[in-house]
């Protein structure tokens, strides 16, 4: 299952977004279990379910479609401990290391009201900068993964030499706890000098910056959106940073608990809900609710929640989910069950690369595939396309 590393300073709602994101219950065949362990469980990206435009009901196995929407798994790593200084031993041990190399992407949660100084601690609203947590984050997974790479260089750059190695092997070889891959590696050096011995600190620290931006990207979850002084900072921080989402955590949260009581009908992603029971509100949930209608699901389209998770997967991942089934007439697998799995692949991937991701099995033992939608074989350099049925044939 994909990765998703949650982190961020306390306090800034990073448990609140981590359980709104993994609070829906959904039952699953193959994931009985929302929790994983302490700090590990099971959120779902949202997309379009071919059943709906096939007018089919499938029946689901690796993940769950609802209304013609297909939720498939991910799963979320709480990150706790990063705090100013972190890189220096202010926190991050052999679990960090460890969560930091699964995760294929990062949602970095900010309080965008400003109500928390650099450590977390509680200020008035408005007084904090964000964009500062945003800097310091980056600045201490940068020195981290330096860290790792400046250990004993200088005896690795006599060993090069000596020994004529290939230098981005040599460097995705003492990162090799960190999870990035050699391709990693080769992009993120384009843009540092080529001679390798001449590089100095800031040669280096550029270098893993590049490589952080390529091989973990991260989306900034701007949470508190709710609150009045979040507006101004959401809008500085858009400006600077890319992959920004608004979010309000803990609107989610009431949204989902007021829809699993049976007082509205809200699905997470949705920008608005319907109030069932009137007359079982009361005063301060009719306000409270329409507190998130106002100020968070008309104004940032949603809570932010769904959508960061889709973000981080379908946009800075570039992943698409592909359907394979056994029979490509009847589009189901051996069982008989309908477009039993939705598969998150990376843009670009061919069917041989599908097959691998299904099983090792399956890949080694490829001979074709067939695009099951149009009914015909397609060629091993086909790019998979998003919502594409495909039969594996073996030999
Ligand atoms: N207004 C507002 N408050 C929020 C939101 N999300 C979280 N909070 C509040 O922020 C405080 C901290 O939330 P947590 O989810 O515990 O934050 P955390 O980052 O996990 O903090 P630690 O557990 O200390 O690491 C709590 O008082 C929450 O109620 C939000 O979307 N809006």
């Amino acid at each position: 299952m994909l990765q998703i590393a949650v982190t961020g300073k306390p306090n800034v709602g990073k448990s609140s977004f981590f359980n709104s994101a993994t609070a829906s219950k959904v039952e699953m065949a193959d994931y009985p279990f929302t929790t994983i362990d302490a700090n590990k469980a099971v959120a779902h990206v949202r997309s379009p379910c071919p059943c709906h435009e096939l007018e089919l009901t499938c029946n689901p196995r690796n993940s769950k479609c609802f209304e013609g929407t297909r939720l498939i798994p991910v799963e979320l790593i709480d990150v706790a401990g990063l705090v100013p200084g972190a890189h220096e031993g202010r926190g991050l041990g052999n679990k960090f290391l460890d969560d930091l190399r699964q995760a294929k992407v990062f949602i970095h949660v900010i309080d965008a009201s400003g109500s928390t100084d650099e450590e977390g601690r509680p200020v008035d609203p408005g007084t904090h900068d964000p964009l500062e947590d945003i800097e310091f984050l980056e600045y201490e997974i940068v020195m981290w993964m330096y860290g790792i790479l400046n250990k004993n260089w200088t005896r690795l750059i006599r060993k090069i030499e000596a020994e004529k190695l290939d230098i981005a092997k040599v460097i995705y070889e003492q990162l090799s706890g960190t999870g990035v891959s050699l391709e990693n590696i080769v992009d993120a050096k384009r843009t540092i000098v080529d001679d390798y011995s001449k590089w100095n600190e800031e040669d280096m620290i550029q270098l893993v910056t590049n490589l952080l931006r390529i091989a973990k990207p991260m989306l900034i979850v701007a949470n508190k959106a709710d609150l009045p002084t979040s507006e101004e900072n959401i809008k500085r921080i858009k400006e600077k940073y890319p992959n920004v989402i608004p979010a309000s955590a803990e609107s989610e949260i009431a949204l989902i608990r007021a829809n699993e009581a049976g007082l509205i009908d809200y699905k997470s992603g949705d920008n608005s809900f319907t109030i069932l029971k009137d007359e079982e509100l009361n005063e301060n949930q009719k306000k409270a609710l329409e507190h998130i209608k106002v100020n968070v699901l008309e104004k940032y389209d949603g809570t932010g929640v769904q959508k960061a998770l889709n973000t981080a997967i379908f946009q800075l991942l570039k992943m698409i989910v592909v359907y394979p089934v056994e029979d490509e007439h009847k589009l189901t697998d051996q069982k008989g069950n309908v477009l039993p799995d939705a598969i998150l692949v990376p843009h670009g991937s061919v069917p041989r690369e599908l097959a691998y991701i299904i099983h090792t099995d399956i890949g080694e033992k490829f001979m074709h595939a067939i695009d099951a939608k149009k009914n015909m074989r397609v060629g091993s350099e086909y790019k998979l396309c998003n919502g594409d049925i495909i039969s594996i044939i073996t030999s």
